[in-house]
């Protein structure tokens, strides 16, 4: 991937035109009401476009074309094969108007253009060609039964979904989600986060092109009240999948429970500690995974490593590394491709973020300062393990330092929070290693690195972190169809066993 300088990108950001309405049965159209709402760059506070602001009766609409979509089998009853080809044809023109998304998604989130480049886009339109590539290679099943009977057990789509989607990744969670869901055949409802709207418009635009059929793929902006609410209590939607926060999460249950009982997928927040024992190899290979798992993305990552566990023989060493690694680290401009850390999403993520900086009792070892929508990566050593930065979710470039004297203590201490969505271990012992990584109570655990697993690996989270199905993987599937256990019969009228 070859980088464009920041005024190559500036002017490619000067060229956008940005898709403004709501995208409902194959086109785009303002809101029923007319409302909109502004979409702001929050490294500038600049306007990028009014968008329509949904509200129920938009969600009504979108949800009735989508059942007739559905009904009518213009998707969900194609060949598996026309399916595929259309999205790997979706994923050929994401990749063609990639440089125009990496910018559009730069300038709608903070997120910086390096990542944009390297990460979001290029992984979304992996997500999609690897879920594309899996619909013609799904095989039902036929369950063991008499010689008198076959019982076929099939997977059909689901029917009409919605897709409620947070802001601090708009295109991979974006692809995370419709991969599979338009892959299994299923309508779609998207609700992005009203903070970054821009991107889902203009890939549902590019779906149309590639062949989507009107209705299947509807994209709402508005509020979370507004339209993340009514898509929740709908009675015709049969699924929901929500990635956001644990607040949020619990009232999508409320919301199922309260209306049609519909099937409920949750990835919520994390507080994902990253273990790091004296017997560590190649220390600054794990100061850099440290660095990347808390930085990375602003730490506006679910997955961010933001509490650093660490053995006492091994912390001076290993924080003097993370020092040095973390000062590489460039924040600023976020279309300036040096640029690591871009800024946060919004004002009022900025002022969360902010208030857990200059805590009384937590030792600042790097940054700590905060300016016009920019906070610099920072490290708080801290002793008090009620501390707010050590228990609740930041989702901002912090990292918390707690000092512990052995295993055990380690791994108590790791399990020692409501969330339980990603850890991290370090250690030459491979006992250890492995004992550790059964112990920690979490959806997905690294053993010498940071990371997430990748598409083919399912992800979502323990306790506070998730709720039923998973993201990526084959397992992805499940959310997006359900099981039917058709069962045949063979007997004649001269058998004489019914059974
Ligand atoms: N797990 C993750 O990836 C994410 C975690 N978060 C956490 O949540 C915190 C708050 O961020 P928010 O943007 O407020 O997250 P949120 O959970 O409120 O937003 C996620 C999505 O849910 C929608 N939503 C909000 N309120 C809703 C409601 N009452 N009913 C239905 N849908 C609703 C939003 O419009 C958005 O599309 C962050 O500081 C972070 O700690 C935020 C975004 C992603
Ligand atoms: N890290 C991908 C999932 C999320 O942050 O919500």
């Amino acid at each position: 991937m070859t980088l464009l300088t920041t005024e190559e990108y500036k002017a490619i950001a000067a060229s956008l035109t940005y898709p403004t309405g709501a995208f409902i049965d194959g086109s785009f159209r303002p809101a029923l009401s007319g409302a909109t709402f502004d979409s702001v760059n929050p490294a500038t506070g600049a306007v990028l476009a009014k968008v329509a602001a949904c509200g129920a009766a938009d969600v009504d609409f979108a949800v009735e074309k989508a059942r007739d979509a559905f009904e009518d089998g213009r998707w969900s009853r194609l060949h598996p094969r026309e399916r595929k080809e259309v999205l790997i044809r979706l994923a050929r023109l994401l990749k063609r108007n990639a440089r125009d998304l990496a910018v559009m998604e730069s300038l709608d989130s903070g997120k910086t253009i390096f990542d944009c480049e390297t990460v979001d886009v290029p992984e979304t339109i992996h997500c999609l060609t690897w879920h594309a590539e899996l619909i013609d290679k799904i095989y039902d099943q036929v369950a063991p039964a008499s010689d008198n009977h076959i019982a076929m057990v099939v997977r059909e789509p689901v029917g009409v979904v919605g897709l409620v989607l947070p802001w601090n990744f708009p295109l991979l969670m974006l692809a995370w989600k419709i991969g599979p869901a338009l892959a299994a055949g299923c309508s779609v409802i998207v609700k992005p986060a009203m903070e970054t709207s821009l991107t889902a418009l203009r890939v549902a635009e590019l779906a149309m092109e590639a062949g989507v059929p009107a209705g299947v793929f509807n994209v709402l902006p508005g509020g979370g009240a507004e339209v993340g609410e009514p898509i929740g209590r709908h009675m015709d939607i049969d699924a929901v999948s929500f990635t956001g926060s644990t607040a949020t999460g619990r009232r999508f249950l409320r919301y199922a429970g309260e209306s049609n009982m519909k099937e409920v997928t949750l990835e919520m927040g994390g507080k994902n500690p990253a273990v790091v024992l004296d017997d560590a190899e190649n220390l600054d290979r794990v100061a850099a995974h440290i660095v990347n798992g808390a930085f990375w993305n602003m730490g506006e990552n679910c997955s961010a490593s933001s509490r650093l566990i660490v053995q006492k023989g091994v912390k001076e060493e290993l924080l003097s590394r993370i020092l040095a690694h973390a000062r590489e680290w460039p924040m600023g401009d976020p279309l300036d491709p040096v640029n690591r850390v871009g800024a946060l999403v919004s004002k009022a993520h900025y002022d969360k973020v902010c208030s857990y900086l200059g805590a009384k009792g937590q030792k600042v070892l790097l940054g700590g300062k905060a300016r016009d929508g920019f906070v610099e990566p920072t490290i708080l050593d801290v002793a008090d393990r009620e501390a707010r930065a050590v228990r609740e979710e930041i989702f901002g470039p912090v990292l918390t330092v707690l000092t512990v004297d052995g295993f055990d203590e380690a791994i108590a201490l790791a399990n020692d929070t409501e969330y339980g969505l990603a850890a991290s271990i370090f250690t030459a012992n491979v006992k250890k290693a492995i004992r550790g990584a059964r112990a920690i109570r979490a959806g997905t655990v690294t053993v010498n690195s940071f990371g997430e697993g990748d598409i083919s690996t399912p992800f979502g989270g323990f306790k506070a972190s998730g709720f039923g199905g998973r993201d990526n993987g084959i397992h992805a599937h499940d959310q997006y169809t359900q099981l039917k256990t058709i069962w045949v019969d063979l007997a004649d009228d001269a058998d004489e066993a019914v059974n």
